[in-house]
């Protein structure tokens, strides 16, 4: 492979504002992008997977390097280097690159390899939370899966077109997909590529959402005209699912906390051609209240520390903190004991998260049902999906009825 210069100095100094500015890795990658319009999808492709590959494997390529954070220019320009060894590419005769022992580096791999925190490329803390929650055997597998690039999978908008016809459109404008069984809207893209430039994308006809998610909105046992509360909707991907599910009738409340994220899924909710959803921002308790035992479903997608995502978001990885994820924890038992009062008799619960630790998921389940107002709610069923058995997203959900 020969490396093109502008494309790798984009690189440097997009993960120079990752790791020394703290901008978020999609952020900068979409930053990247705009750069060069001359640039091909090939191009552009090595700017977004390179500078993705060089933030998931931060800790192992800065061990290997033997540099330390803040990274200054030509100790980025030496994790660039590792990348490129590790990768079997040959390192170009520039300034920049200094004469580097390509066995040397091999070398250091191989020994810092034996080591998961290395290997993994992962903090201390994030893999001692791992190996105390679910054991080693299975953290060691989860924290290899949650290392991968993931797929690129579609949902498709039921409300507009049939997987079937979806597939054959998206073939006309070259990109090829498969099914995915137990996943019944779901399209995965056999070759990566920017599907929002399609004219199916255009036409509203789906929305990019991992395979795991895609199981949340189908858990909450919907049907048309019911009454639903999303409560924690963000831009609105389970929203949309929802509505699809209830064949866009019945109505939706959408809240969050984030008005800018709901008015995001105001734009969504068009292209898809989605009519009943009702946006509410929780500014006080007041759209709660109004709500106390109206809704036949609750959907609390609840914020988490994002760890069954990794592979979407490798900078999560080095933004978490371990006081957020106490933080986090706290405000997730507080969102099932105030939202789930919004749930009617008879009426039913979601909680999810797109986190593997029980701590976030099963845990509080639990602590919510043994709680006074928890009581009234018995548990349905839950399903606890790791990215190395499914080969997806790790994400919980939980099926709750009340009584
Ligand atoms: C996992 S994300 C939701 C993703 C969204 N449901 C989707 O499918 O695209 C969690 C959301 O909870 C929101 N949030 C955080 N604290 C909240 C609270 N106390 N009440 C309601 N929403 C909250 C965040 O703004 C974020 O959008």
């Amino acid at each position: 492979m020969r490396l093109h210069r502008n494309l790798v100095f984009t690189v440097i100094d997009s993960i120079r504002d990752i790791f020394n500015e703290g901008v978020y890795a999609d952020k900068a990658v979409e930053k990247a992008l705009k750069r060069d319009k001359r640039w091909g999808s090939r191009d552009r492709k090595f700017v977004a997977e390179t500078i993705y590959d060089i933030v998931r494997w931060k800790r192992l390529y800065a061990e290997i390097a033997e540099v330390k954070e803040p990274f200054d220019r030509p100790n980025l320009w030496r994790l660039f280097s590792v990348w490129c060894v590790l990768k079997g590419i040959q390192l170009p005769d520039w300034n920049q690159i200094e004469p580097t022992p390509t066995r040397r580096i091999k070398g250091r791999f191989d020994e810092l390899s034996k080591i998961r925190k290395y290997k993994e490329s992962i903090p201390d803390w994030i893999d001692e939370i791992g190996v105390s929650e679910i054991g080693e055997t299975i953290w060691s597998k989860e924290i290899t899966a949650l290392n991968k690039q993931a797929d690129v999978i579609l949902r498709t908008n039921t409300l507009k077109t049939s997987k079937e016809d979806l597939q054959k459109k998206l073939r006309t404008e070259n990109i090829i997909t498969e099914f995915i069984s137990g996943h019944d809207d779901a399209l995965k893209l056999v070759e990566r590529a920017n599907v929002f430039r399609t004219q199916a994308f255009k036409d509203g006809l789906f929305e990019v959402q991992d395979a795991s998610s895609q199981l949340v909105a189908a858990y909450l046992d919907v049907a048309p005209g019911m009454k639903v509360v999303d409560t924690c909707a963000g831009a609105g991907g389970k929203t949309l699912h929802l509505a699809s599910l209830m064949e866009n009738k019945g109505q939706i409340i959408a809240m969050d906390i984030y008005e800018s994220k709901l008015k995001k899924l105001k734009i969504r909710a068009k292209r898809n051609g989605v009519h009943n959803i009702t946006n509410r921002v929780i500014e006080s308790t007041k759209p709660l209240k109004k709500l106390q035992g109206k809704a036949d479903r609750v959907l609390i997608d609840a914020p988490c520390s994002g760890l069954g995502v990794l592979r979407r978001n490798p900078d999560s990885k080095w933004k978490l903190q371990p006081e957020f994820l106490d933080a986090i924890r706290e405000t997730q038992q507080e969102i099932l004991q105030e939202y789930s009062k919004m749930v009617k008799p008879g009426g039913k619960l979601v909680y999810a998260t797109c986190s593997v630790l029980p701590s976030e998921n099963q845990n509080q389940v639990e602590t919510f049902l043994s709680s006074e107002l928890g009581k009234n709610f018995t548990f349905v069923k839950d399903n606890k999906v790791f990215a190395h058995t499914s080969g997806y997203d790790g994400f919980y959900m939980a099926l709750l009825k009340k009584d």
